[in-house]
């Protein structure tokens, strides 16, 4: 998951691990230069013995040559290490892969002017590397845009009033379905019971596509005749879990684009009727841009809690992970990981971006 984006950002620290090294030499070079001026004005003010003098000379060349560079150069690698030029080009390379990766512009914006003012005039220990720091700055600036909005969806669930109802939006062949599914494997393996809502009325197989599901899973499916009232059926699957005490109710809407203003009334209409306490965005992780600019425009139209994204397994840019969030200020709640019930993962920015940075 996400490999071609690791690589990039290990291009990254390696870049300005390469540029501060040399200028580091170039610094201890001039260090030992200087040193060496001020020497042999000493010697000739000195003006001792000529003999004792060439040797003290050459022994000096013979054990402190190469250590004295070496010396010169942890001096100069222990001041201020990172300098403007020294990041110039590596964020440069940085901004270019993380576009390539399908990180939205204003995302890899936010990422670079972290970077530079965490990096830029960065002093560093005669112990710590040049890796390490960036490492650091790097894991920050992903976690400043990544964990836009989290909340602890477990939490959210267990406080909130039973029945809990859960609205899926998105557009059409993204896992919506496959998704409801997912979650109602792991709500019940946590403990939580759930009916599911066929609110895609639209589509011509979509009841058949989400009771296979619900039988697999050995949960009860409210279902109504295709082009029956969406909002009718979810609130029957609400006042189905009131009079069987389940806990959650999982609601499927149509997949219509979002410039389809019948869908986006259909979602008002819900919200009306049924209130629904979250509303969950769902696109596939492999949509980069689009995927982000979808979250946008849906959230604009009918606002949503949260983001889940599918393919992610598939996935090895994850601009549309590293985006989402930050562009709608709604978090990212879960990954889809396969096509199997177990594979919903939550999504968790720590552990994201020790995935990504190491
Ligand atoms: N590899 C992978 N495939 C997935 C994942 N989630 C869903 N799929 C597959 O994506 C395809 C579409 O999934 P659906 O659940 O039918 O999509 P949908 O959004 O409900 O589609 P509509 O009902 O037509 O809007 C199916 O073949 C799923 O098995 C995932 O996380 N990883």
């Amino acid at each position: 998951m996400f490999d071609g984006l690791k690589d990039k950002l290990d291009s990254f620290r390696s870049d300005v691990e390469e540029s501060a090294d040399a200028e580091a030499d170039v610094e201890a070079e001039a260090e030992v230069e200087a040193e060496a001026d001020v020497e042999a004005d000493t010697d000739v003010e000195a003006d001792t013995d000529a003999e004792s003098s060439t040797e003290s000379a050459s022994s000096d060349a013979d054990e402190d040559g190469p250590g004295r560079l070496q010396r010169a150069k942890a001096f100069a690698t222990g001041k201020v290490v990172l300098e403007e030029e020294d990041l110039e080009d590596p964020l440069w390379n940085l901004e270019m892969a993380l576009l390539e990766s399908d990180v939205e512009m204003g995302v890899a914006e936010a990422i670079l002017d972290d970077l530079r003012s965490n990096l830029i005039g960065e002093t560093k220990s005669q112990m710590a590397s040049t890796g390490d720091l960036v490492a650091d700055a790097l894991r920050d600036a992903l976690l400043d845009v990544i964990s836009v909005g989290q909340f602890d969806f477990e939490e959210r669930i267990a406080e909130a009033e039973k029945p809990v109802t859960i609205v899926f939006t998105g557009v059409n062949g993204v896992g919506k379905t496959t998704t409801i599914a997912k979650m109602a494997r792991y709500l019940e393996d946590r403990g939580y019971s759930s009916v599911l809502a066929n609110g895609d009325t639209y589509r011509a197989g979509a009841n058949e596509q989400i009771r296979e599901h619900a039988e697999a899973l050995g949960k009860r499916l409210i279902a109504h005749e295709q082009g029956g009232d969406p909002a009718a059926v979810i609130y029957d699957g609400v006042e189905y879990a009131e009079a069987n005490d389940v806990d959650v109710v999982l609601g499927d809407t149509a997949g219509r684009l979002h410039t389809s203003s019948d869908l986006m009334a259909q979602l008002e209409k819900i919200d009306r009727v049924v209130d629904p306490d979250l509303t969950i965005f769902v696109d596939e992780a492999v949509a980069g841009q689009d995927a982000v600019e979808r979250a946008k425009q849906f959230d604009d139209a009918a606002e949503i809690d949260g983001a889940v994204l599918t393919k992610a397994d598939a996935d090895s840019q994850g601009g549309a992970a590293i985006s989402v969030a930050y562009v709608t200020g709604k978090p990212v709640l879960f990954l889809g990981t396969g096509q199997g019930y177990d594979d919903l993962d939550r999504f968790d920015p720590e552990e994201l971006v020790a995935d990504l940075v190491g």
